[in-house]
């Protein structure tokens, strides 16, 4: 690059020397200059080409280093509020965008360097024919600051348009992918759909053209500025020639290098440019940085000090060799052979992280309330509730009511707004989040569809057996999903989805009890959670899959006192629970086992005998 950059200035001064040895008739020097100049030039080409290879092996590291850092910042806290937060997924949007432009931030800062040498190189030989000449790249001055502040406002137009990009990303990706094909195409909304991206891709443009525009003028009258000193330049040189102190040389010289100042200071000027934007781009990054980080953990509270030395059970445990109570010490294989408490000096002592191994006494609810960031609804209202360990607890209630709310506090993906979560007497705040998430196994209502191999679906449960077929084919086993995989040409390995490659596509069962095997794959869960089955299937799957479920969650409650949490629309799959919460817009209004709330007669038997009649 060096060798490329100072074969410019070199050019000049080979072309003023050729320009005097031909007036002067040197016939041999000459040629040699001409020569020279042309080895020069290629020299400068050749270089180029070169510094592109390194350029683009550059630009790749820095891609890929900052696309790993978003992806990690997205994900980096084990809550999931962050995702709420319209900054957050602005953020997100800006940086996406902002990624190929940070390609070139390593190739923007060696040409900017190297432009510099050279318009240090041509400062100096422009000055030993004329020392005024020094004073030509301080001219550049006026369009540097100038070009600024075009770029600024580039930057600020780009930032206001952020959520009309969102918006836009958006409604390209329903109007072009599979998932929501069928019903753009049924509902013949595919017209409006684009008319919508053309307005909102339309307000973006509209308003960046505008500042494209403005900044264009700004910097057209930056390079008006650095016009006329170099025509002042090239005037003081071609006087001196008038008065016969300069040759033709020099003034051949100096009107090849003031050229060369003037494209060098252009071309540093939108290298300039290119450096802001990235600037903007790191700067948001710096921002995701800023809003995920959290405080440090307030307090690690040690969890043997809550947990009672003398074994006194709580309100609401379930004292020990009552159903569903852990079998101390016991190691429990099942047939399937993946549920297994790990072994510890004594049973359910909690290790440094809060999270005990096995569960002795259960989960409490103390005056649980809940909003979401940046709301102000209250989803959950003073929720209070003792769920012993090894028992299972049904969530019912209509939509909306904050099943699901409940079931991801309990999950640690969410920080109650007041009141506490007692896991064996430890407040979930105080307990590793990662431990405790990595002891909860969960399919969710809205479980994630990755379009990856089957091999990698199921083993995201449990990234240690990913490539351990018999773990696999063993959860695969207990989803009963089997025959799913047998049916596929690539079994294990084989692709799934249309979003890339020649995957095949499943039902949404199917997806589901591919989602259920990668549950099933957790070992030693302390919290099983089923949200919501029901969606993809009817009510004979359901029952099916609750049963598997609980087979599971059988083993996993007496081998470490595992609580299991269904949340169903279906009462016909919730009457066995241990406990059956009912909430009513985010309190509960009642709860107690099925046979308890059917004497009752409130809501819960309402609903109870409506849905029956239905089936009936
Ligand atoms: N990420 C979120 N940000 C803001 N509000 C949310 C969020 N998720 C859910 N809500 C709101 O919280 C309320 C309770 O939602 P939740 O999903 O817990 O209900 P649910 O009882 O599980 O309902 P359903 O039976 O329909 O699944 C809803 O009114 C919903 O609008």
């Amino acid at each position: 690059m060096t060798i490329g950059y100072l074969a410019a200035p070199l050019v000049g001064v080979a072309l003023g020397a050729l320009t005097n040895a031909a007036l002067d008739q040197q016939t041999s020097l000459a040629v040699t200059l001409g020569a020279v100049i042309a080895t020069l030039l290629i020299f400068e080409l050749m270089m180029g080409h070169f510094a592109h290879l390194y350029y683009f092996e550059l630009a790749d590291l820095q891609q890929l280093e900052l696309t790993d850092e978003v992806a990690t910042l997205a994900h980096s806290n084990p809550q999931i509020d962050q995702f709420d937060r319209p900054r957050f997924a602005e953020l997100l949007t800006l940086v996406t965008e902002g990624l190929q432009r940070v390609r070139s931030a390593l190739e923007a800062t060696l040409q900017l360097s190297g432009l510099l040498l050279q318009v240090t190189i041509t400062t100096v030989i422009l000055a030993m024919v004329e020392p005024w000449l020094l004073l030509l790249p301080l001219a550049a001055v006026p369009p540097v600051l100038v070009n600024n502040r075009a770029q600024k406002l580039l930057d600020a137009a780009r930032d206001e348009s952020a959520h009309e990009i969102q918006l836009s990303t958006h409604l390209v990706s329903l109007a072009t992918t599979g998932s929501s094909a069928k019903e753009v195409r049924l509902f013949n909304a595919q017209a409006p759909l684009i008319a919508r991206q053309r307005a909102a891709w339309s307000a973006t443009t509209a308003r960046l053209w505008s500042v494209h525009r403005r900044s264009a003028l700004l910097r057209a009258a930056g390079q008006a500025w650095f016009a006329c000193a170099y025509g002042v330049a090239v005037f003081l040189v071609v006087r001196q020639a008038v008065t016969g102190s300069a040759n033709v040389g020099q003034v051949v010289l100096v009107i090849t290098l003031a050229v060369q100042v003037s494209v060098q200071v252009s071309g540093a000027l939108a290298l300039l440019g290119t450096l802001q934007g990235v600037g903007r781009t790191v700067s948001h990054v710096e921002e995701l940085r800023v809003a995920v980080a959290r405080p440090a953990r307030s307090s690690s509270a040690d969890a043997s000090e809550a947990v009672p030395a003398t074994g006194e059970v709580p309100d609401g445990a379930t004292p020990p060799g009552a159903p569903g109570a852990p079998v101390d010490g016991a190691l429990v294989t099942a047939s399937s052979g993946t549920v297994a408490a790990p072994a510890a000096g004594s049973p359910g002592a909690a290790p440094a992280s809060g999270v005990p191994v096995r569960l002795t006494r259960g989960i409490r609810f103390e005056d649980v309330t809940f909003t979401y960031p940046d709301t102000d609804r209250v989803i959950l209202d003073g929720v209070s509730l003792d769920v012993p360990a090894g028992s299972t607890l049904a969530v019912v209630g209509d939509n909306g009511a904050g099943k699901s709310t409940l079931v991801k506090l309990l999950c640690g993906l969410y920080r109650p707004t007041s009141g506490r979560i007692l896991v064996d007497g430890v407040d979930l705040r105080d307990v590793d989040d990662a431990e405790w998430q990595a002891r909860t196994a969960t399919l969710f209502q809205d479980f994630a569809r990755f379009e990856l191999t089957i091999r990698e679906n199921v083993g995201v449960g449990r990234l240690e057996s990913l490539d351990v077929d018999e773990d696999l084919w063993g959860a695969l086993d207990r989803a009963r999903a089997r025959s799913i995989v047998e049916k596929q040409s690539g079994g294990l390995d084989q692709l799934l989805g249309h979003g890339y490659g020649n995957g095949v596509e499943l039902s949404g069962g199917q997806w589901q009890t591919l989602g259920l095997a990668r549950t099933l794959l957790r070992r030693d869960p302390l919290l099983l959670v089923l949200d919501e089955p029901a969606a993809a299937l009817d009510a004979a799957a359901e029952h099916a899959l609750f049963e598997r479920f609980v087979a599971t969650a059988d083993e996993a409650g007496r081998a470490g006192g595992a609580i299991t949490c269904f949340v169903s629309h279906r009462f016909s799959t919730v009457r066995d629970a241990d406990q059956i919460v009912v909430l009513d817009a985010g309190k509960v209004r009642e709860h107690g086992d099925h046979a308890t709330l059917m004497a009752r007669g409130d809501l819960y038997a309402e609903l109870f005998g409506l849905q029956a009649g239905a089936y009936a």
